[in-house]
């Protein structure tokens, strides 16, 4: 298994143009949420603008948009016809990436919007959390999804969607199995987490225990979905996100320790983390780079 280090980074990390506005950056839609956890596709939403790109729209149901455009004011909503869980996926532009799944819950409307969603959705897109338990109970459902999409489960998770392993090694080499059967790029989340795509496979060197708290893969999924949309190739969006993700807590831990660190603080050191990346590219740091 080879590592994400530093160095693989500093090749992948692409700095924003000069000349970018908010057009030339991606437009990354995010779907989720449902009542009682709107937080969830909050958390995404506002990780995938903090990681760089131009806009935001969030898909959620009707209960939820007050609640997004009052907590994030910088992002879009769209809302779903439904009050309490998402019925039907619709949207009238071309989002540049889609991420779905965080807090949308596993209500059978939800599941036959997922369903429909699958049939016409192209991609670049990640599948985390919900739309992922939703998966495991229509395993027939994975042919519809794109090649190279991004699945990012826990381990619970991927259990769900494929059996129950003793060991973090067998369901590693599960992962890798799955990527190569199902052409989709697996982010395996765990401390630590791996990447495949069933012909290589790659291990996060940042993170720890602080991440282990409620949202962290919410914002991970946030994160990705913004690389895509800023047109990183589904692997490298996946290495640079996870890198990213847990450089944060690494960056926070001497300070925050690891208990009193939550997700809303991976999303506020993005930014940190970044520069970070930066110094290791060796380029100035500044408008001009
Ligand atoms: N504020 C919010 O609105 C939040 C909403 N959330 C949403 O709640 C829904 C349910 O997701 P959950 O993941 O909480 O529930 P799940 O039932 O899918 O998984 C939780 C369980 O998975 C196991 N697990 C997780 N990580 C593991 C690891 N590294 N090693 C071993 N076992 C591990 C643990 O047993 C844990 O209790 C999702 O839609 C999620 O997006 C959560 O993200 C929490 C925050
Ligand atoms: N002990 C740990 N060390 C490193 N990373 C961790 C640890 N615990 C959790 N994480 C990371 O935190 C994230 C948790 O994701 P997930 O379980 O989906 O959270 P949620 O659904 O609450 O948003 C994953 O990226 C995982 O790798
Ligand atoms: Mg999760």
């Amino acid at each position: 298994m080879k590592q994400i280090t530093r160095d693989l980074i500093s090749t992948l990390y692409k700095p924003t143009k000069e000349d970018a506005h908010k057009g030339t950056k991606g437009h990354a839609l995010l779907v989720g949420g449902s009542y009682g956890k709107m937080g969830s596709i909050l958390l995404s939403s506002k990780a995938a603008l903090r990681t760089g790109c131009g806009l935001v729209t969030a898909f959620v149901p009707e209960c939820g948009v007050s609640i997004l455009q009052t907590a994030f004011p910088e992002a879009m909503a769209i809302a779903d016809d439904n009050q309490k869980a998402i019925s039907s996926i619709t949207f009238d532009f071309e989002p540049s990436a889609i991420g779905i799944g965080p807090g949308m819950g596993t209500e059978e409307t939800t599941e036959e919007a997922f369903g429909e969603f699958l049939k016409s959705v192209k991609g670049p897109l990640v599948i985390d959390a919900d739309a992922l338990n939703i998966l495991s109970g229509k395993r027939e459902w994975l042919k519809r999804v794109p090649s190279t999409t991004i699945l990012t489960p826990h381990p619970k998770e991927f259990d769900r969607l494929t059996k129950t392993h003793d060991t973090i090694e067998a369901r590693q080499k599960s992962a890798v199995a799955f990527a190569s059967e199902h052409k989709v790029i697996v982010v395996l989340k765990g401390a630590p987490t791996i990447i495949t795509n069933g012909t290589e496979t790659f291990e996060n060197t940042t993170g720890n225990a602080a991440l282990a708290t409620a949202g962290s893969g919410d914002v991970l999924t946030g994160i990705i979905t913004s690389l895509l949309a800023q047109g990183y190739q589904p692997l490298e969006a996946a290495q640079l996100g996870v890198y990213l993700h847990g450089l944060t807590a690494d960056i926070a831990v001497s300070h925050t320790g690891t208990e009193s660190f939550i997700a809303s603080d991976i999303i506020g050191l993005l930014g940190k983390a970044f520069l970070r990346i930066k110094e290791y590219t060796g380029k100035p740091i500044g408008f001009r780079n």
